[in-house]
């Protein structure tokens, strides 16, 4: 079937998740978009948020300089000045919401950490006692924060839920050193960003990371000794990075365990399509313009409080 999403400035439309799209930006580039669409519940709602884009992407940003020191990143530019000229006819719409990235030969596997047990960790463990094969003590509670951060590791389903898998299912994809350099790296990546989130008041309860292979020439003295690939490739942290779309953000001061917590960025939205008794089949609806300005105000909170600073829109 044809491509359903039109090229950008010429660039051919590559791959588009739920509310991201990705472009061929030649020379092993992709050039990265981030919507303002909001999805709740699996489903893109009719809604965007204003600035949501904007936001998730300056978040990454944040976090590809905070985190240089322990891994390199996809990030070649987002300053529009640098893109291919084509796409400068396009700087209002893609201002502050896109990176031109290099194309890397992604690990096959979400890369995921948990200091707090939510979500499909809280499921797996009310069924097993554990978390991807990890036995964890008994008797936690909903959102009680682990012993220990846990590396729990994801199968790409790219038609829904990610399916989570024990850690020798990440050796038998890419073999035991890999595995376990995937390990150590999430882990430690986590560890800097909760207690720098812990630092503004924000619990970073999960995340989930993406990696890839990029090769080594391309990062210009930026190589990561560990993470060189026996082929010269280096490892590289790419996609979105510890936004509140491929992580839990918490308020600290509203926690309380037993119970699920109240999401830092969706609550609103999840609370109005609570109320109005949507039955999670599309047509998803469209929001209220107040679930929208307070939705949007929680994103703008959430960029202001990771980075102390006020987000330029
Ligand atoms: C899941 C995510 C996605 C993003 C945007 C829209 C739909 C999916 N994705 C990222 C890549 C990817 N592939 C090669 N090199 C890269 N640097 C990246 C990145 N980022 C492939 N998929």
């Amino acid at each position: 079937m044809a491509n359903e999403v039109p090229a950008l400035g010429g660039l051919p439309h590559v791959l588009s998740g739920k509310v991201r799209d990705l472009y061929d930006a030649g020379d092993d580039r992709l050039f990265f978009v981030a919507s303002d669409r909001i999805s709740a519940f699996d489903h893109v709602l009719a809604s965007t948020i204003p600035d949501k884009g904007k936001v998730l992407t300056q978040i990454s940003l944040f976090w590809f300089d905070h985190l240089r020191e322990i891994v390199p990143n996809h990030l070649i530019t987002a300053s529009i000045d640098s893109y291919p000229p084509a796409l400068r006819a396009y700087r209002d719409q893609l201002q502050g919401r896109s990176m031109l990235v290099r194309r890397a030969r992604m690990v096959p596997v979400e890369c995921v950490a948990r200091g707090y047990l939510s979500g499909s960790g809280w499921k797996d463990y009310q069924r097993d006692g554990a978390v991807c094969g990890i036995k964890l003590p008994a008797g936690l509670r909903e959102s009680d924060r682990l012993p220990e951060p846990i590396f729990t590791p994801a199968a790409k389903n790219h038609t829904g839920h990610d399916e989570n898998i024990g850690f020798d299912a990440v050796v038998a994809a890419v073999g035991a050193p890999l595995a376990e350099h995937l390990r150590e790296l999430t882990l430690r990546i986590y560890a800097k960003a909760s207690e720098h989130a812990e630092s503004k008041g924000l619990i970073l309860a999960d995340t989930k990371f993406e990696f890839g292979f990029v090769p080594g020439s391309d990062l210009h003295g930026t190589l990561a000794a560990h993470g060189q690939a026996a082929d010269g490739d280096v490892l590289v942290l790419a996609d979105e990075v510890l936004t509140p779309d491929s992580s839990r953000y918490w308020l600290a001061s509203g926690y309380a365990p037993g119970g699920a917590q109240p999401s830092f960025d969706k609550q609103f939205v999840r609370d109005y399509l609570l109320s109005i008794r949507w039955n999670q089949q599309p047509p998803a609806p469209a929001l209220p313009d107040e679930v929208v300005a307070q939705t949007r105000a929680k994103y703008l909170q959430a960029f202001e409080l990771l980075t102390g600073q006020p987000l330029k829109v």
